[in-house]
Order: structure tokens, then sequence, then C-alpha cells
């Protein structure tokens, strides 16, 4: 490592001359390649802003001068020239760095985000604090053209220009999003980048030519038109324009000297500035040039060959959900497939292949999906919204107001459900069972294993109202999968298992894990009933106070947060049915946001494994354990740990 290793904050690069820059380019590059090809992470994003975070820093004074990360993805640039590079190898895993910036890891990441679409709220805000309190430094947020087609995006834009603030946005414009960026935005902005201040005055320059022997409104036309293409001519960002912002651009974002002269030129502009910067996503590596939408968010992978490493294992939540739609849709014609720019993401890829007239990609729009999903529905279609679990989280009112409250059935296939692992707080579907739950009229279902998983979609499309099926991120447990669709019986859960000491009442990822409970009481003599609810709302009111009633401890397992969660409902239900003799207890996600790292160790970190929960519920209950052989009785299920 030559001078890479020099660098232990930004200002150390404001020494090297341009050609030296470049070279600390191709070392970042590598350190980057050479991680990530062993920890995973967010490989493509990042190696498309190498040159443009290096004059970031060499123009800027972070942290003094604040520059915010759209999603911040791209961010592992921004992290090893900012005292991270020693620790570079820790990315995403338990205890080291994160993938997203994090204002406790360093106080140049002075915004965290994780989350498309905030930068310019954020720098926007920065702005006014620093006008209102009397400060001095500049503010740049970094926004990708798909991050872009969000809506905040435009919101703060609009605001922006409205307060003529100081700041600079910046427009990182690589065609992509995660698959093909699409949208209105997106062929404007291919239009800019090519060129079209050409273009433009040329077609205008012809057609008015054509037309100077006509005379009236032809002539008055082509006036107007010369006033247009003058317009277009010396404003090609006419959009941001007469937003009220200056426009820059488009510059080649890999050509540093280019874009330090331009950075400095904004930074004596005042009120708002859009540069608009051509990158090419994967840049230096090409399998991730090739493959972008790959190597956007990547596994661990073969440097030499760009082989990503896979896992052979049982099929994954999304592709049972993605093949089960993908057959349905064939009979029934009234399944729409929407997703917010992640069709590879949430599996519908293949529905778009074989459907593309019923499939729609909104861009990063989880708000307008939603809405537009309702009115659908309303009008007589069975869309299917697939969304993550974190991000559906920016549609809670559309969930609320525009599908539930018109009692729309819209039905959401809501993926990466529960602990997500590396990508850490921002992603970590935690809370949907809480925010769902408590909607009139919104029914949420969690299978406990891929099988039911085909079933509970099939159920859910003939069910005539909003209701969510949450599925979590990766492998299935591997259990067969059956080729017909099974109708599952409306609000009722499944007993696996019977015992007279306690009851386990789990939902969705720990159905499985319950079982494995269930083993390892017995070995303390503890026997218990287990049963896979199945149904977060409705609720099985009927078996929940049965079991109640018959047993002297109930337990509740779900992989979510336990304030308003599953056994939140399942508390409520017991006390609104005058049931207080039984001992309860609450197994889920802690009142905190889980770090990142592997699912395992954070099972393992906040008393999620099998063994922790066993151990709480002996010491909950005081329960009297004696050390018996439990009689060989093979499991309903073969749950397998991993
Ligand atoms: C609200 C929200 N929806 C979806 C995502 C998933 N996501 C992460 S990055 C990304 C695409 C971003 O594209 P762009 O802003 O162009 O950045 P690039 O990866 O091209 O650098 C998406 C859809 C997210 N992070 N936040
Ligand atoms: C940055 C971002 O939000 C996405 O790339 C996300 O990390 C994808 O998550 P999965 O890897 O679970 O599809
Ligand atoms: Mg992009």
């Amino acid at each position: 490592m030559g001078l890479l290793k020099e660098i232990n904050k930004p200002q150390d690069i404001k020494k090297y001359s341009m050609e030296q820059l470049n070279e600390i380019a191709k070392e970042i590059r590598q350190l980057i390649l050479e991680t990530v090809s062993v920890t995973g992470g967010h490989l493509a994003p990042s190696l498309g802003v190498v040159e443009l975070t290096l004059a970031l820093h060499y123009v800027y004074n972070s942290p003094q001068d604040k520059i915010v990360w759209d999603v911040g993805h791209q961010s592992y640039v921004h992290k090893i020239l900012t005292g991270r590079r020693e620790e570079f190898s820790t990315l995403r895993q338990y205890g080291g760095i994160s993938g997203f910036p994090k204002r406790e890891e360093s106080a140049h990441d002075v915004f965290a985000t994780g989350h498309s679409s905030t930068s310019i709220s954020a720098a926007l805000g920065f702005a006014q604090a620093r006008d209102k309190l009397g400060l001095d430094y500049e503010v740049v947020a970094v926004i990708g053209d798909g991050a872009m087609t969000g809506g905040m995006a435009f919101e703060a834009l609009n605001h922006a220009g409205h307060l003529g603030a100081d700041l600079l946005v910046i427009l990182n414009d690589n065609e992509m999003s995660i698959d093909q960026n699409v949208g209105a935005m997106s062929s404007y902005l291919s239009r800019l980048r090519a060129d079209p201040m050409y273009t433009k005055r040329k077609e205008d320059i012809e057609y008015i030519l054509k037309k100077v022997p006509a005379i009236g409104s032809t002539v008055v036309k082509a006036v107007e038109r010369v006033k247009d293409s003058l317009k277009y001519l010396l404003v090609p960002g006419i959009l941001f324009e007469e937003l009220g912002f200056t426009y820059l651009g488009p510059i080649d974002g890999h050509n540093i000297p280019e874009i330090s002269m331009v950075l400095r030129k904004a930074k004596k502009l005042k009120g708002p500035v859009l540069l608009h910067v051509i990158t090419q996503k994967g840049r230096g590596y090409e399998p991730a040039v090739c493959n972008p939408a790959v190597f956007h968010g990547v596994a661990p992978f073969q440097l030499k060959t760009g082989c990503i490493i896979k896992n052979p294992g049982p099929s994954s939540y999304t592709s049972v959900f993605s093949e089960a739609l993908t057959e349905l849709a064939e009979k029934d014609q009234r399944i729409i497939a929407i997703t917010a720019a992640m069709p590879e993401g949430t599996g519908l890829n293949s529905f778009a292949k074989k459907y593309p007239q019923r499939f729609y990609d909104v861009g990063i729009a989880e708000q307008h999906a939603v809405t537009m999903a309702s009115a659908m529905a309303l009008e007589g279609l069975r869309p299917v919204v697939a969304i993550y679990s974190t991000f559906l989280q920016r549609a809670y009112d559309q969930i609320l107001h525009d599908v539930c409250l018109q009692k729309a059935p819209v039905l959401f296939a809501i993926d990466r459900g529960g602990l997500v692992g590396e990508d850490g707080p921002t992603h970590h579907g935690v809370f949907d069972y809480s925010y769902l739950r408590h909607i009139p009229g919104m029914a949420v279902l969690a299978p406990k294993d891929e099988e039911e998983l085909r079933h509970m979609i099939y159920t859910a499309l003939q069910y005539d109202g909003p209701v969510a099926v949450r599925y979590p991120r990766g492998a299935g447990i591997g259990v067969d999968i059956s080729e017909d669709f099974r109708l599952l019986p409306w609000g009722k859960g499944e007993v696996l298992a019977k015992g007279d000491n306690l009851a386990i009442l789990a939902v969705g990822s720990m159905v499985y894990p319950a079982l494995t409970v269930k083993k390892i009481l017995e070995y303390k003599g503890i026997r218990c009933t287990v049963v896979n609810g199945r149904f977060i709302k409705p609720l099985d009111q009927e078996l929940i106070v049965e079991l109640a009633q018959t047993h002297p401890c109930l337990v509740t397992m779900e992989e979510n947060v336990i304030a308003g969660g599953f056994g939140s409902g399942v508390l409520e239900l017991l006390t609104n049915s005058g049931i207080n003799g039984v001992k309860v207890l609450n197994i889920g996600v802690p009142d905190q946001f889980v770090t990142h790292g592997k699912v395992d160790i954070l099972k393992e970190a906040i008393g999620l494994t099998p063994e922790k929960i066993a151990e709480q519920i002996v010491s909950h209950f005081a329960l009297p354990e004696q050390k018996v052989k439990p009689q060989k009785v093979p499991l309903t299920f073969a749950y397998k740990q991993g």
C-alpha cells in the first residue's frame, strides 16, 4: 500500500498532486475489492464513487464541512479516507464498522443513512442550522439517480429552492438503481447525459430554417422555439433550474481534476447548486461493471473470477414467494405485482419477465406504490406489493389511510421480515408486526417455513381485504414444498406438540426454534405445548384462551420488537378475556436498535437463540428442573439448526 497508508484523515490528501490522487484511487479500489470479496457488501456503488469521494475530501474540509451520503451504501471510500482504513476489514462484521454512515462511528459520518432519498432533507437541515446559529461550514448531499426517484428528494429540492439555501447537491448518475433505473426522471437524466444542448439546438435550428419562408403562426412558433432552445442551450438542467437550483454539469465523475475544479466553482456560488456527475457503477472491476445489479450488494466472491460464493441450501423464502405468485397469476388475471425499485431483491423479476404488462417497478417510491395499489384493488385488480419490511415503514400512512380505511384488498408481500444481518439497524425488519397489527382491518400472517409461505400467499389472495404476509431474508428451513396450494383456516393457529407444563405460542421464523426450546426443556423435565400462531392478526382467540386456561405458563415468541408485537396482542386478549391466572413471558427483539453482524451472532447477543430462550423460560417462571432423559418422541418437523 503506497500513499494510502499515509492517509489517516481527509486533510492528509490535500498535499498530493492530481496524479498522486489517481494512484490513491487505485489503492482504494484494491482495498475495497480485497475486503468486500471476503465480507460481502455494496461493492459496485462504492467502486463508482472513488474519484468523486477523493475530490470531495480534497476540496471540502470534513467533518467541519458536512457531507451526507444518500442511502450511504456507497460510503466505503469516505470511510477509508476518514480514519477507518485500518479497521475497514471489519466491514459489516459484528463489532466492526458499519456498511452505512453512523454518527457513533465517526465525526465524519454527520448523518446516519440507509433508507433512500433522505440526504437533501438532512443537508437542508444542516444548512438551516448553520445559518440560524451563525456557523460557518459547507453542506453537501451526494444522492444517486436511483435515490433521486424517491419522493422525499423532490420535497427537499422544492424546499431548498424556495429557501435559496446555500448547499450543494451532487447527483451521482450511473444510470442504475439496484437494477436498471426507471421513471421519467431517469429518462430526463439520460437526455441530459446525451448532451441535449447540442441535439436540442440542432433540431430547433433545422425546424426554424424549414419554416422561415412561411408567415404568421409558424414564424411566431419558430421564435418561441428559438427562445426555448436558448433556454435549453444555456441551462440544460432546466428541471433543477426551475426549482431554484444552479445546475452544473454533466461532468465526468471519474476525472478528479475536473470534479475538483467544478466543486471549487460550486463553493463560490450562492444558493442551492446541483452538480450532475456521470459515473460508472462498479468502475475498476470488470465483473461489477458488466453486472452492476449483481454486484450492487454482493455476497463474498472470488476476486479473480468474480464468481459469487453460493451456499447451497434450501430455497429462499423470496424464491418460494416468487414461484407461488407467478403460478397463481397464471390462473388469476387480476394479480398485479408491484415493486419499489427492487425487482431482483423481492423476486419479482421472474414475474416481470412472464407478465410484463402486470408488473410495475415504481422506482424508490414505496408510498406511491401502496396508494396506487389501493386504487387498483378498489377497481377489482389484486395488486401484490412486494416491499422489504424496513422500507415499507415509509408507507405507513398510505397503508393506514389509502388501503385499510377503504378496505382495499391489497396483499403486502413483506420480505426481509426479522433480523437481516450485516445491513444492520437501518435494514432489520423487526417493527412490522407492531406497525401493522394496530391498524383496523389489516390481517398479518407469518409462515413457519417456506412450504407454509406458499399456502399463505394463496390464502391471502382469497381474502377480501388488506393482508400482509411477512417472511425472513434468506433460505427456508429445508422442508419439502408441495406442488398444490392449500387454503389455511383463516385466523387459526396450528398445534405442533402437546405438554402440560407450559405452552409456547410462536409465529413465523420463531416456530422451529420453539420446537428446539421444547426439546431443551424436556431434558429438564418440563413438557411444552408448541403452537404455530400463523396469524399475528386476527389472533386465534379460541385457541389462545384455551391454552391459557389449560397451562400455568404461556410463552410467546416472535422475531419482532416485543413492544406492540404478537405477544402484546396475546396479552391484550388475555386481559380483555378476564384471564389472569396464567403467567406470561413475551420473547422477542428487545427495545433497542440491533446492530449489524451475522444473524446467528445477533440472535445470541439479544437472547433469541433456543438455548437462551430456554434459560429465560426456566428462570422467569422459576420452574423446578429435574434431570430427565426425555422419551424418544420424534419432532413432527425436523428442525435444522442453521
Ligand atoms: C426507502 C428505501 N427503499 C429502497 C432501498 C433499497 N435501495 C438501496 S440502494 C438502492 C438504489 C439506489 O440507487 P442510486 O441512488 O442510484 O445509488 P447507486 O447504487 O446507483 O450508487 C435501493 C433501491 C432503500 N435503501 N431505501
Ligand atoms: C443498500 C440497500 O438498502 C440495499 O442494497 C439492501 O442492502 C439490499 O438488501 P438485501 O441484500 O437483503 O437484498
Ligand atoms: Mg445509481
